[in-house]
């Protein structure tokens, strides 16, 4: 496959991850989860990162906010070579707020013994913005992920998913970040809160920051993400752009995935095609 599966063109990417690999475990236990994995992320851009489970796309995350350490390859964020720094150095790139996350599970996000007013004002407060300044920017924050005032005083365990979701949302982006990185931000949420979710992220990539949206549903991507890059087993087969990943699949496995999404307004593949593209994949 000759896709080029890192160039961009544009202005300076606010992510460039280069040959990344990672491994876990050590010696007899040592195992390539990632290998060989190169995408840039421009700013202002949203992609999707797609792929089955266990085939690498926490792990990705997680190298990409010095969770885990990359055994091989770059990752350079705003222009800083990131994937050499020690924890201190983790702990200040946090602290001025360019990259930030949001889990699946909400209360990963959210320290579960700090109001919601607490976590949201926490990284601007880090940032050294003023007291008064931080609980402006909160409310303004909190109307426009379209949760009420109401709920500045509670604790995240006394919201529902969908709530605490919007608000991990908030606390992401209210520092202005260049880069969040969203592992199956609307995974454990229902039909309408997904809906809500995914509007409210479209509407605050206005803004000017870029999203690496991660996803094992093709659907959810599908319809926010503006190039997506398909991870197969530890290896990005595919990235284009999301018409064209959607629209004209090269690799079979990304066929597959395509063919699988009841969402997409593309002709299923049937069972018979599927059924192929399974058995070429594990040729
Ligand atoms: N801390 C760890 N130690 C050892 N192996 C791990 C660890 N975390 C993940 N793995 C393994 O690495 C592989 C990739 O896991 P990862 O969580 O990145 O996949 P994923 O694509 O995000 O899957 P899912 O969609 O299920 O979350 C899996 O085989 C997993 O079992």
């Amino acid at each position: 496959m000759s896709t080029d599966l890192s160039r961009q063109p544009g202005s300076d990417p606010v992510l460039s991850v280069e040959n990344l690999d990672v491994h876990y475990g050590l010696r007899r236990q040592r195992r390539r989860v990632l290998h060989g994995v190169s995408l840039n992320v421009a700013p202002g851009e949203t992609v999707g990162i797609i792929g089955e489970t266990g085939s690498g796309k926490s792990t990705l995350a997680r190298a990409v906010l010095g969770l885990v350490r990359a055994s091989a390859g770059s990752i350079v964020v705003g222009g800083e070579d990131i994937s050499a720094y020690g924890t201190r150095q983790w702990r200040a790139l946090r602290r001025r707020g360019v990259i930030q996350y949001v889990f699946q599970d909400p209360l990963r996000s959210l320290d579960p013994d700090l109001t919601i007013e607490a976590s949201l004002a926490e990284p601007l407060l880090l940032q050294g913005v003023s007291r008064e300044e931080a609980a402006t920017r909160v409310r303004a924050f909190l109307s426009r992920v379209k949760l009420s005032e109401e709920l500045l005083d509670r604790l995240p365990g006394e919201l529902s998913g969908g709530q605490r979701q919007r608000v991990a949302v908030a606390r992401a982006l209210v520092t202005d970040p260049r880069l969040v990185i969203l592992d199956e931000p609307v995974s454990a949420l229902d039909s309408a809160n997904r809906v809500q979710i995914l509007q409210i992220l479209k509407e605050l990539r206005a803004d000017g920051v870029a999203l690496v949206f991660i996803s094992h549903d093709l659907g959810s991507v599908a319809g926010i993400a503006d190039r997506i890059a398909v991870l197969y087993q530890g290896e990005l087969v595919e990235v284009g752009t999301a018409r064209d990943v959607i629209g004209a699949p090269r690799h079979p496995y990304t066929r597959l995935l395509v063919g699988s999404a009841p969402t997409l307004h593309t002709p299923a593949a049937d069972r018979a095609e599927r059924a192929a593209l399974r058995a070429l994949l594990h040729a």
